[in-house]
This record gives C-alpha cells, sequence and structure tokens, in this order.
C-alpha cells in the first residue's frame, strides 16, 4: 500500500534538480522514496523503460522492487543491479560490432588461471634470482585460491587492474597497492599477471567472469568514448543504498548519466561492505567534487525506531538522528562478568526468553541476536541448544561447520580412532575433508593429484578433492587414510614451506596418537594440538587476510573452551555431543524452516533488515571494538542498533569489569569520535 509523504519526502518528490543527493539515516524510508520518485515520474509520462532503477546486490535489488510494488509503480519498471547493467550494454557493444564477446568462465576456470598466473610470477623470481619466503604454490590450498580470488575483485572494484594493463605497467608501483590494501605485494603480482593474461591487448578481453562486467566497461568507454553513443541512456538513474557503491560503479554511473538525472540514497554511516570496494568518500566529496550541481537533501527520521535509540545513535555517529512520533523502543542493558565462561551467553539467552514469554504474540522469529563477528557465536549457539531454542544462522555458517571447527573436529577423529559419528553424515564429511586439505594442504590441480595419489577408482568427472571425499563419506575411518597418506605426504613438486607444514602436522598428529593413552579428553588433544604447532600462523596460512585469520583463531580457542567446560567426557562422547547439537541444527532447519526460530546473524548480514527485538552480545573491549578502525567499528554498531524496532538489548560487562567496557560507548570515543584502540 502507497504511503502519504512525509514533509521530507515531499521536498525531494517536488525537485527536478538534475542531480540529487539524498543524505538519510537508518529506516528513514530511502528505498521507499525511490519508488515513490519512479511510481511520480511514470505518473508524469515517463515510460517505464527511460528509468535506470539501480542497486548494488541481489539483497538490496529485492527490496527495492517490493517497494515500487507497494507504492503502487507500474510494473513495467525493472531494478537490476548496477553489474547486470553493465552487462547489457556489454551485449549491446556486441551487436553493434563492436566488442566480441569474450568466453564467461566458471569461476573453476578462474581459480585455474590464477594458479597459472601464481606460476608465471613465480618463475620470474627464480629467474632474477629474488629470494622470496611467500610460498607461490597457491594451488595446494582451496583456500588461499579463495583469497587471491577476494584481493581480485577488490582490486577489480577499486579500478586497480586497470593500471597492471597499461603499456607503463613497469611504473606502477605494486608495493604503494599492495601496502594500501595491506596484503603481501606478491598477492598484487599474482593479480597483476592475471589481468596481463585476460588482457593481453588493450581492450581485448581473452575471458570474463561476473566481477569484470562493471570495469570492463568502464575500460572499454575510456579506450573507445565514442561508444557511449551506441549505448542505452536512461533519462532518470535512480541508484538505492548509494554508501555501498565502489569506485568501477561510480565511474560507470557517471559514464552513462550524461543529460540524464541522477538521483542517489544513502546513508553514509552504513558504509561497511569494503569487500566489495565500498568507500565512505564516495558518499561525500567524491560525489559532490564530480557533481557540483547536486542538490541535498536530508531524510533525518526514522520510522523504525524510538528517540531512545534515535539518541544512541547520534551519539555514536555525531549526526543527528531523529525518530518520528508514536515511536517508542525499549532499550536494556545486560550485564555478564568477562571472566565467566559462557557469561555473555546466558545472559543473552535469559533475556531472549524473556522477552519471548513477556507477550503472547511475540514469535521467535522477532527476536535477533547480532553479533560483530561469527565466530562469536560458539558460545550463543550452544546456550541456545541448550535452552532447547529454535534458531537459524542467518547467511553466516554455525560453528560447527566452519572450516576451522572442522578441521579440530578431524584431529580428534584421527587422533581417538573413532569414526562412528562420521557415519551416513555425507555433508559433514564432505565439509572435513575440504578443512582437512585447505589446512595442511593438498593439490587442488586435478592431474597433479591423480598422478600422484589417486591411482584407482578415478571417475572423470570428478575433482580430486570430490574423489577423497566420496572415500571417506563410503568409509569414515578412510579419514586417517587421507591424512597420512594424502594431506601430509610430500610430494615432488611440494614447496619448502608446505613440507613443513605437512612435516608438522605429521609429527604433532602421530606424536598425539602415540600418546593417546594419556589425553583422554577433547580438551587435552586441543590444547595439546596448540602447544605444538603455531596455530595463528597456521590458519594464518589457509586464510592469509589478517581480520579473517584472527576471527578463526578466535572460533578455535572458543572451542577449546567449550571442550574444556566438557570436563571429563571422553573424546569419543564429546564427538558424538557434537554430532547431537548438529543434529538439533540441521533438524530445525529442515523440519522447522517455516516454523518460528529466532535469527542469529552478524552486522554485516543483517545490514537492510529488521527485527522486532535485537539483542547485540559481546559489547567489550577487544570484541566490539574489534580493530583500532574506530570509525569503522563505530559504522558497524551503528548498522547493529539501527535494525531495531520495538527493543534492543546492549550486552556489556558489569560493574567490577568497567576496566572492558566497549570505547565506542564509553569514555573518550563515545563522547567524542576519537579513542583507544582494542587490545
Ligand atoms: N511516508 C511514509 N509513511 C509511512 N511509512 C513509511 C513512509 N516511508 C517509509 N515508510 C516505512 O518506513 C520503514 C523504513 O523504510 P525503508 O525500508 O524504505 O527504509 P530504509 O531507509 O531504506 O532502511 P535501512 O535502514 O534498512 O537502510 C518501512 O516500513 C516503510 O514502509
Amino acid at each position: 500500500m502507497a504511503h502519504t509523504p512525509s514533509p521530507e519526502q515531499a521536498d525531494i518528490l517536488h525537485s527536478r534538480a538534475s542531480v540529487v543527493h539524498i543524505d538519510a539515516v537508518a529506516g528513514a524510508g530511502k528505498t521507499t522514496t525511490m519508488a515513490m520518485i519512479a511510481r511520480d515520474a511514470c505518473a508524469r509520462g515517463l515510460g517505464p523503460a527511460a528509468i535506470a532503477c539501480l542497486a548494488f546486490s541481489a539483497g538490496a535489488r529485492k527490496r527495492f522492487a517490493q517497494k515500487l510494488a507497494e507504492e503502487g509503480a507500474p510494473a513495467g519498471l525493472v531494478v537490476s543491479t548496477v553489474g547486470d547493467h553493465a552487462l547489457r550494454h556489454l551485449n549491446k557493444l556486441m551487436s553493434t560490432g563492436m566488442l566480441d564477446l569474450p568466453p564467461r568462465i566458471t569461476g573453476r576456470e578462474m581459480r585455474e588461471r590464477l594458479v597459472q598466473a601464481a606460476e608465471q610470477v613465480w618463475q620470474r623470481y627464480e629467474r632474477a634470482g629474488i629470494a622470496t619466503d611467500f610460498d607461490f604454490g597457491i594451488e595446494h590450498s582451496t583456500d588461499r585460491i579463495d583469497h587471491l580470488l577476494q584481493v581480485l575483485r577488490q582490486l577489480k572494484a577499486a579500478l586497480k587492474t586497470h593500471q597492471f594493463t597499461e603499456d607503463d605497467f613497469r611504473s606502477v608501483d605494486l608495493h604503494e597497492i599492495s601496502e594500501e590494501h595491506d596484503l603481501p605485494v606478491q598477492l598484487i603480482e599474482i593479480c597483476a599477471e592475471y589481468e596481463r593474461l585476460r588482457e593481453p591487448s588493450p581492450g581485448e578481453f581473452a575471458w570474463q567472469a561476473e566481477d569484470d562486467f562493471v570495469p570492463d566497461l568502464v575500460r572499454l568507454l575510456a579506450l573507445y568514448p565514442a561508444a557511449l553513443d551506441h549505448l542505452w541512456h536512461a533519462a532518470l538513474y535512480l541508484v538505492d543504498e548509494w554508501h555501498d557503491v565502489n569506485a568501477a560503479e561510480f565511474k560507470l554511473i557517471a559514464l552513462l548519466k550524461r543529460r540524464g538525472r541522477l538521483v542517489v540514497v544513502g546513508d553514509r554511516d552504513q558504509v561497511i561492505d569494503e569487500a566489495r570496494g565500498a568507500e565512505l568518500r564516495f558518499s561525500a566529496e567524491t560525489f559532490l567534487a564530480a557533481y557540483p550541481e547536486a542538490v541535498r537533501f536530508p531524510l533525518r527520521r526514522s520510522r523504525r525506531f524510538g528517540p531512545s535509540v534515535s539518541r544512541a545513535v547520534s551519539r555514536l555517529t555525531s549526526r543527528q538522528v531523529e525518530s518520528f512520533e508514536g515511536l517508542h523502543t525499549v532499550q536494556h542493558k545486560l550485564r555478564y562478568a568477562p571472566p565467566v565462561p559462557g557469561s555473555c551467553a546466558a545472559a543473552v539467552i535469559a533475556h531472549a526468553r524473556k522477552v519471548h514469554e513477556a507477550e503472547q504474540g511475540v514469535q521467535w522469529s522477532d527476536i535477533a541476536i547480532i553479533t560483530r563477528d561469527d565466530d562469536q557465536s560458539i558460545d550463543i549457539e550452544n546456550a541456545l541448544i541448550d535452552a532447547r531454542i529454535p534458531y537459524r544462522c542467518e547467511d553466516v555458517v554455525s560453528y560447527l561447520l566452519r572450516p576451522e571447527i572442522l578441521f579440530m573436529r578431524a584431529l580428534l577423529h584421527i587422533v581417538s580412532g573413532h569414526y562412528d559419528t562420521l557415519e551416513k553424515d555425507a555433508s559433514t564429511v564432505q565439509a572435513m575433508v575440504s578443512a582437512l586439505a585447505a589446512f595442511v594442504s593438498m593439490p587442488a590441480d586435478r592431474q597433479q593429484f591423480e598422478v600422484d595419489y589417486m591411482k584407482t577408482g578415478r571417475s572423470p568427472r570428478k575433482t580430486p578433492l570430490e574423489e577423497a571425499i566420496e572415500s571417506v563419506q563410503g568409509t569414515p575411518s578412510a579419514l586417517r587414510w587421507f591424512f597420512d597418506g594424502i594431506v601430509a605426504t610430500h610430494r615432488e613438486t611440494d614447496s619448502q614451506l608446505t613440507r613443513n607444514w605437512k612435516a608438522r602436522f605429521g609429527a604433532c598428529v602421530a606424536e598425539l596418537t602415540a600418546n593417546s593413552a594419556s589425553l583422554p579428553t577433547a580438551a587435552a588433544v586441543l590444547q595439546a594440538v596448540q602447544r605444538m604447532v603455531d596455530l595463528p600462523a597456521a590458519v594464518g596460512r589457509a586464510v592469509p587476510r589478517r581480520s579473517e585469520a584472527d576471527s578463526a583463531v578466535r572460533s578455535i580457542r572458543s572451542f577449546t573452551q567449550f571442550a574444556e567446560a566438557c570436563g571429563k567426557m571422553s573424546i569419543a562422547q564429546f564427538l558424538t555431543e557434537l554430532r547431537g547439537r548438529q543434529g538439533k541444527l540441521s533438524a530445525r532447519t529442515d523440519a522447522q524452516r517455516h516454523r518460528a526460530q529466532l535469527v542469529l546473524t552478524t552486522v554485516r548480514a543483517a545490514k537492510g533488515q529488521e527485527w522486532d527485538h535485537v539483542i547485540l552480545p559481546y559489547l567489550e573491549r577487544g570484541e566490539f571494538p574489534r580493530t583500532a578502525n574506530l570509525a569503522e567499528e563505530k559504522r558497524f554498531l551503528y548498522v547493529a542498533m539501527t535494525r531495531a524496532r520495538a527493543s534492543l538489548a546492549l550486552a556489556e560487562p558489569d560493574d567490577g569489569h568497567r576496566e572492558l567496557w566497549s570505547s565506542l560507548l564509553h569514555g573518550v570515543a563515545a563522547r567524542t569520535g576519537a579513542g583507544e584502540p582494542a587490545p
């Protein structure tokens, strides 16, 4: 049903400025306003085909389309992601003969080409006699290739990859790019090599993947400006969630706009999506520099939460946030004692239960627990399971299935020799074998794998990893064979570093197996592994990005604490306990899909959504904020707090642990925006 515009929305609807920048607060009706503009433009005679409704993610596109329907906009209006919009233009250039559309490659082909690029960079180092500790053998680790793909994506989003294919490429300072992105220079070199293979001569692409559509179109339009004349130009561009725009998208929209009207709406305090290259500057100074004629409008008042949250987030962001009359959000403070294991989770679960029982109409699905990062879910998940509260992990993986935990679980199976709990559990085996391979190293290169290990029974349709997974699925005790005979076995082609890791893990498992009688509990084994192997370094190898590696190490520590809390349980009993917990989780996901479940999610995944009751755990130093980047940490907290409608509960250390209070809520940082970083 269409809403009556508020006075602020009415001002925007009446504006005829050629460029409009709407700066809004959370829940202020951003998407609704864009839908109203589209609807009114059509009512004034503009055809739906002349309006480009754009968003940056599939989720945002869906919400925009929903709002168009709610506001009664004509059905002919289509919302696209900017990536799809670019692809449409690339197809157009192809139909006019200006471009040979390159073959689209699959994720697997992309990975193979990255491995090839790494190999070429390594050969360059060899030829030049440059010594390096960097392990170029990325084919040995699925996770390292994944990480490289992520780096490449960011470089493309920032249009940095265009520099790699310039004629004067040698002058590009790769070190500068590596410092800016906080990454080893060798990773940047591999990306540069990949791009040169992909674009052997300017504007000619040997292949294309989804992340290439926007940067490639920008590249073509820079090389051949006349191509713009062949493209379709909208009379009105409406761009939602503008705070998510990255450099490549910003540039493309600027190129396509021409004489069209441009209306963008965003909330600069919601910039937390750096993985896709979103940057704060595009919501402010860069936009105004590019469009000095832009008229700015505010949407200052939230329709989601009441004044108590408005006041709190105004302090946090140093920006005036207001709420519409009649809204009321109750704030609760939950206290816990950080040194007591499980204390925060217990307080959170007790509160969730109280909220659920307080009124009859409250469903579990009206309640969301939002953590800063996914590794913080372990205690909470365990407490939810113990309390028999149905829950689902939204856009995050349950701790029981995270690679670092599956890796530790695999070691427990191998050391104890108990495999019963893996019987008939094909999906856990699949994830566990993959995790073991990623952490210790195995070749992702199919041919090499087959030559070295898989002498029999191979099917040409399967990848090497799939072959191994199938073996362990059939006979779970083959996990030991997989570890000894494949994962930890030296091969000719291993780099020195890989050999060292294989030797370390091999020795660790051999020693633990030999001494298994003196290691009766899971906690004892997990502690011993951490004494024998430098776990942060091992994790860092599988997950090179520091923040993700830190999060994985924290996961392992929490998992060890959970094992300690299980007391004298034998390893077999502990593994059975885990299977039981996992069983409850999957039973809930399958059988109760349509029934009410509490939502457990992270700030990133919660963006753009809202719940009646929101609980934020672990608001303490080192947990939230998690990094020294307080400005970004504040934006994370802002997004988290503004998801609440009726109640918001903040869980923080009790008065006895004031030294652990979060600087985001207390002290200098909370008052001024400055402050001490997390320890
Ligand atoms: N003029 C209006 N009258 C009444 N309700 C409105 C009006 N405009 C928007 N709303 C409602 O306010 C709520 C928030 O709107 P919307 O989802 O568009 O906000 P947003 O700013 O995009 O949120 P986010 O914080 O997720 O970015 C929705 O329930 C919407 O239906």
